[in-house]
């Protein structure tokens, strides 16, 4: 199975900045100042009637920012992310319905996991990047390693999300099993509210330098 050109450059990208927004003035500064530190994906959870134009005006104007809609929870929501300009979807859970609104009308798709059953319903849609939803909470790497190896040949790689942060980052990133990781850690709500660019910035570059030291090693 081919995967979608944007999960090569999420994954070569190495980290996704899970971000609530309630303030649409909010959206482009915020992800200049994450570009600006080095982190070039996003992911807006559609959790806030902010998400929908914020994700717009992110496309519109910062336009190297690869930006995706998260919490997608109903089909309908795939088509009005698409007309946003979403270049991928995630949700935290797996509903056949989201997978399958998603494959009709061409949006990269990455479903929430959970259980052995969450993936082999994932992969009988023909998924094979899924998300890894609530990581820590889960078991993290432990859970996941003893759980994938049934998958393994089918290429299927996993997206940790839910309780990664800095501290864990590096070891999740070097694992063959991970494709990149993603976390609200990089957007903290105090910040987004303060607009203070520069503290998201430096914890963005914090990113960056640990994800390119640990793949380097
Ligand atoms: O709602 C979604 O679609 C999500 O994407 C859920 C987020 O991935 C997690 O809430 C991130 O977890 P933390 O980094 O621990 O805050």
């Amino acid at each position: 199975m081919k995967v979608p050109p944007i999960f090569e450059k999420l994954e070569s990208a190495g980290v996704l900045a899970v971000v609530i927004l309630d303030d649409i003035d909010t959206a482009v500064p915020l992800a200049k100042a994450l570009l600006s530190g080095g982190v070039n994906a996003m992911e807006l959870t559609l959790r806030t009637e902010a998400a929908l134009d914020s994700l717009a005006a992110i496309r519109q104007e910062v336009p190297d920012m690869l930006v995706g809609a998260g919490t997608i929870l109903k089909p309908e929501q795939v088509s009005q992310v698409i007309e946003r300009g979403a270049l991928f979807g995630v949700s935290p859970g797996f509903n056949r319905r989201v997978v399958d609104s998603a494959a009709t009308e061409g949006l990269p798709f990455a479903p929430g996991i959970a259980t052995a059953s969450d993936i082999e319903a994932a992969i009988e849609l023909g998924c094979r990047l899924l998300k890894y939803f609530p990581a820590e909470a889960l078991g993290g790497l432990k859970y996941l390693r003893a759980m994938s190896p049934p998958y393994h040949h089918l290429g299927v790689k996993y997206v940790p999300l839910g309780g990664v942060g800095r501290e864990n980052l590096a070891e999740y990133i070097v694992d063959p099993l991970i494709a990149f990781v993603g976390g609200s850690w990089l957007t903290p709500k105090d910040k987004i509210i303060a607009k203070d660019w520069k503290a998201i910035e430096e914890l963005a570059c914090q990113a960056r330098t640990t994800i390119d030291a640990a793949r380097k090693k």
